[in-house]
């Protein structure tokens, strides 16, 4: 039987990828979405509309997913993972990264929800999985505007899943600790840069973006009358 098509934000680099990688082996068909599109199209995934999309635009984002959908059918799975990560200390960072945050992280997945979610809840069924953080849950030294960001994608994801509920549609928080990406290169300051480096190596190395596809890809195939409503996963050794 055909698989339904899932869409992926952030495909490009990091958890967004190794996520293309888990669910093109699932045997989806694939919308996946980045402004590098050419490190999409080098995935090289079989059945996978790649197209240039930065998720702070939401007509682009709906037309492209339109025209996947057009191909593929119906969107069953959208995957909110792009991100940005602009660490900082509140009274020295410049605000324009706290905007570029507010955009692309809270923005962008309420981007990617109004996309899909009117006709998720017409034809009853589909599942939303907004990528948070342990920054959504509690608060980290230098994360101020971050964990603001992800507390708001907490916040949106639970209100979401009460109100898509009965008409069987899963909304998941996944909520990862450190993984080893390149979500820390998008910050300016080399000397938090090395701390937070320190504090990975202090605990002998973090997760892959392999661990967290994983993750995502069981809370996916449970039957769509279970929800995984959220899944935490950090290192073993990370305590914070
Ligand atoms: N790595 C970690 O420690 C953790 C990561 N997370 C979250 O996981 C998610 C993925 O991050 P991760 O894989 O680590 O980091 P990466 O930096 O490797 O990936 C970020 C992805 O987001 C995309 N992106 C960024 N801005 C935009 C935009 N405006 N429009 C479209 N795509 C955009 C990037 O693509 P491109 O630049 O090509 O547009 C890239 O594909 C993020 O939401 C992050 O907050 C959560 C907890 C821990
Ligand atoms: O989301 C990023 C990971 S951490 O800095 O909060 O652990």
């Amino acid at each position: 039987m055909n698989k339904p098509l899932v869409v992926i934000t952030g495909a490009s680099s990091g958890i967004g990828e190794a996520v293309a990688r888990a669910m093109s082996q699932l045997g989806h068909p694939l919308l996946l979405l980045a402004r590098r599109v050419e490190r999409l199209e080098a995935l090289d995934l079989p059945d996978a509309l790649c197209r240039r999309v930065d998720v702070t635009d939401r007509d682009t984002l709906k037309l492209a997913l339109e025209e996947a959908e057009s191909r593929y059918g119906d969107t069953d799975c959208l995957i909110n993972n792009a991100g940005l990560m602009q660490l900082g200390r509140a009274d020295e960072q410049d605000p324009a990264e706290w905007d570029a945050m507010v955009d692309v992280n809270i923005k962008g997945v309420l981007n990617g929800i109004y996309a899909v979610a009117r006709q998720m809840k017409a034809r009853k069924g589909g599942t939303i999985i907004n990528i948070s953080s342990v920054a959504g849950i509690k608060g980290f030294p230098n994360h101020m505007a971050y964990c603001g960001t992800k507390f708001a994608v907490h916040g949106l994801s639970e209100t979401l899943r009460e109100e898509l509920a009965d008409d069987s549609v899963r909304v998941v928080t996944i909520a990862p600790g450190a993984v080893e990406t390149e979500l820390l290169s998008h910050t300016t300051s080399s000397e938090i840069k090395d701390g937070y480096e320190q504090w990975k190596d202090g605990m002998g190395g973090v997760i892959t973006a392999e661990d967290i596809a994983r993750c995502i890809s069981f809370v996916y195939q449970q039957p769509q009358n279970v929800c995984i409503r959220e899944l935490v996963v950090t290192a073993t050794r990370q305590t914070a």
